[in-house]
């Protein structure tokens, strides 16, 4: 066997035993010192400009108490620092806000950046099998950029050239634990690009106070609660269809009131109606005077969302060849149709015949409704095919506490789990339905990345003010 290697090679050979594989011996090339010197040097000038330009109040901050120490003493340093940290916290008190944008969010991120992500990129790289080894020589993903805000870190990576964004989908539990975070999301942010979220304090903890009512009548968007970086939820309503799925008790009537909440100037203004179907009578019926048209049997509702199709029908052949989309108007108002358990409609109704019109009228709004501003509202509990088999038909679409992992994927679409929309992990207390009620994951149509949210909580007593505000002004039933 040594006989048939090539030349030079031979004197290489380290392992010969015919049990093992064949180790070369590495070849030793003599690095002339100055060579060695000279690419240390570079390397260390290139870390301390990319340094500087990273964090250059940082830098700037401790070039100038170096300066102040050199030139002037320690003492005129001590007295200096005492004036900048009484300036900053006069800064604080009177505006907590600009200092926390200012100062207290880019230093986090710095400390966060030096302490957690690059001191342990590379070993969490390595154990979760994001980097590669190659020839002997190791490659990892690129960590870029670090931002903090008040309720994440958002860590932006270049991943290696041809790596699968799949890959780290399913890694971000280990990430997760990783860098001490209770979960980690990942969003595409570019080819090639990454954006991980580590949350590091839950906005969405504590019970949210239902949103105001708009004080001018609109139809395109309604504010439901927050996200989980604190900013507000916007829902659309107008121009696109709402699946709601969620076990029982998980809140999705929440969303169904803020949508009716968000509406009620518009509906007192002519410009939108509500038309309620609530076939368990637990959930509309409790403001059913808000709703233009309510329905309750599974023959009512079946009328209903005929008489929907109709509008439907009605409003294309007006609008065929003259516009394209729909303004709402006193004449062609916005018409939302919330339909609270629609199973027991399309999957639990007994009689076949009311069964196949409620879902031929469903399936007929959904697929042509949203250009004529007629936009189908649904809630249900579970969220499989053969319960609701046009699911795919809703374009935004809301997932609650769901009772088990395979589900979430069926309500948010392929790979949402993997992405971090945990459903099946949202906390539940029997004791206290508010623990997790309202927490949901959200994937609207423009962007398939899962965003998590929690609506505000419209109670009872506030129900009944919005029927007494809204019934009183005559301009609803
Ligand atoms: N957004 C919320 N924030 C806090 N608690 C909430 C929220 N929504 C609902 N809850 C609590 O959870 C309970 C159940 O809510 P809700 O009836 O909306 O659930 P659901 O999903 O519609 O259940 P079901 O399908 O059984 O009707 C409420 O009585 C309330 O105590």
């Amino acid at each position: 066997m040594l006989r048939k290697l090539p030349g030079d090679e031979v004197q290489n050979v380290v392992s010969t035993r015919p049990d093992t594989s064949i180790h070369y011996r590495p070849v030793v090339v003599r690095t002339p010192g100055i060579v060695f010197l000279a690419v240390h040097l570079s390397r260390m000038v290139a870390a301390l400009v990319k340094t500087v330009w990273r964090h250059p109040v940082a830098c700037t901050l401790l070039a100038a108490a170096g300066a102040l120490v050199y030139f002037f003493g320690w003492r005129v340093w001590v007295s200096v620092a005492g004036l900048e940290i009484a300036a900053l916290a006069s800064w604080f008190a009177l505006s907590r806000s600009s200092f926390e944008a200012c100062v207290a969010l880019p230093a986090l991120t710095w400390c966060r950046w030096m302490w957690v992500y690059r001191r342990k990129w590379a070993g969490i790289m390595a154990v979760a099998g994001l980097g590669r080894s190659l020839g002997g020589r190791s490659y990892l993903p690129d960590l870029v950029k670090v931002t903090c805000d008040r309720y994440a870190d958002r860590v932006t990576v270049r991943m290696l050239s041809g790596q699968d964004p799949d890959e780290w989908a399913v890694s971000t539990a280990g990430l997760a634990h990783g860098f001490g975070a209770d979960r980690c999301r990942v969003k595409v942010l570019k080819p090639g690009r990454l954006l991980l979220t580590f949350p590091r304090k839950d906005a969405l903890a504590k019970v949210l106070p239902p949103q105001p009512i708009p004080d001018r009548p609109h139809v395109h968007a309604v504010f439901a609660g927050l996200t989980e970086d604190g900013r507000l939820f916007r829902m659309r309503v107008h121009g696109t269809h709402l699946l709601i799925a969620g076990a029982t008790g998980s809140g999705k009537g929440s969303y169904l009131w803020a949508a009716v909440r968000g509406l009620l100037p518009a509906t007192q203004a002519g410009l939108a109606e509500l038309w309620g179907l609530d076939p368990k009578r637990m959930e509309l019926a409790y403001g059913r005077a808000l709703f233009q048209r309510y329905a309750a049997t599974a023959e009512e509702c079946a009328v209903l969302l005929e008489k929907a199709v109709e509008v439907m029908h009605e409003r294309a052949s007006r609008y065929g060849g003259v516009r394209r989309d729909h303004d709402p108007t006193t004449q062609d108002p916005f018409i939302l149709v919330i339909v609270d358990e629609v199973a027991f409609l399309t999957a639990y109704q007994p009689d076949k015949g009311l069964k196949v019109r409620v879902m031929a009228a469903l399936s007929t709004l959904t697929t042509q409704g949203r250009a004529v501003g007629v936009a189908v509202m649904a809630a249900l509990q579970d969220p499989r095919k053969d319960v609701m088999s046009i699911r795919n038909l809703f374009p935004d679409r809301i997932a609650l506490r769901l009772d088990e992992a395979e589900q979430v994927d069926m309500v948010l679409g392929d790979g949402a789990r993997d992405r971090g929309a945990l459903c099946d992990q949202i906390p539940f207390d029997p004791d206290d339905p508010s623990v997790g009620a309202g927490v949901a994951y959200v994937r609207l149509e423009n962007s398939p990345e899962p965003i998590r949210v929690r609506a505000g909580y419209t109670s009872n007593d506030e129900i009944k003010r919005m029927v007494m505000q809204y019934t009183a002004a005559g301009e609803v039933a």
